[in-house]
């Protein structure tokens, strides 16, 4: 069995302004090996950004441990911590973090460029021709349309190779047709790739594409403040 991809231990928040006894959330156990998809929901204010900025590093928790492929990430410093993120994670956001003015492929080399990876040009032609992006490879991301710049936010997630796929939101701006397009694309490459995937949304019509789910509601102290 190979190493999971992300481990959480006794992980907790707490937000300075809050009071002691009650951390953000309490999360005692969580493992995603390769393959496994989850889907994070929660009401508004219930700590899921929180916790998405602790995964990716960007954010230390007040207590417990973070293991990315068996590494703990704060027991790196900052820079080795960047590093292993770059690494060994593909982010997709709702603004999907695209350069508007740089064509597909430039945006893809500029990914493997923080990732410390060198141009692998056959991955790349088979992640387009796999995303159907074949053509628009070297055409400006502003000049593309939604769907494809969506499927070029996947490209770009995937062209490092990642252990951990992150995705906040991705599918707020689509129709429904479209949200499961993405969706059908999104866990397909995932498992063609070997990487696992944790995907953040308040839609829960997205939930069955998914293996398992995290209620962060349910990992909150009592006192906790959110709107349902
Ligand atoms: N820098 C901060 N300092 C203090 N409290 C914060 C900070 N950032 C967020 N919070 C609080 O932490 C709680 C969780 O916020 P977070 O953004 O993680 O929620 P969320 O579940 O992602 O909400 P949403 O679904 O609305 O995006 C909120 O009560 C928020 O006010």
């Amino acid at each position: 069995m190979s190493t999971p991809r992300l481990q959480l231990h006794h992980l907790s928040h707490q937000w300075a302004t809050t009071p002691a006894s009650s951390p953000l959330f309490t999360l005692d156990d969580l493992q995603l090996n390769s393959g496994d998809s989850l889907f994070m929901c929660g009401p508004s204010g219930c700590g899921k950004s929180t916790l998405l900025n602790i995964i990716t590093g960007l954010l230390p928790p007040t207590q417990g441990e973070v293991l990315i492929n068996g590494q703990s990430l704060y027991g790196l410093k900052p820079g080795a911590r960047d590093r292993l993120r770059a690494q060994c994670m593909g982010v997709i956001t709702q603004s999907l973090n695209l350069l508007p003015y740089l064509t597909v492929a430039e945006n893809l080399r500029l990914m493997q460029t923080f990732s410390a990876q060198k141009a692998d040009s056959e991955w790349q032609r088979h992640l387009l021709q796999t995303l159907n992006l074949t053509a628009q490879a070297h055409q400006p991301v502003e000049q593309l349309s939604i769907g494809q710049q969506q499927r070029a936010a996947i490209a770009r997630a995937l062209i490092h190779k990642p252990s951990l796929i992150i995705a906040d939101e991705p599918t707020t701006a689509l129709d429904d047709d479209n949200k499961n397009a993405f969706m059908s694309l999104l866990l397909n490459e995932m498992q063609n790739f070997d990487t696992a995937l944790l995907m953040v949304s308040h839609d829960t019509r997205l939930q069955p594409h998914f293996s398992r789910t995290l209620d962060l509601r349910q990992y909150q102290s009592a006192e906790a403040d959110y709107v349902s």
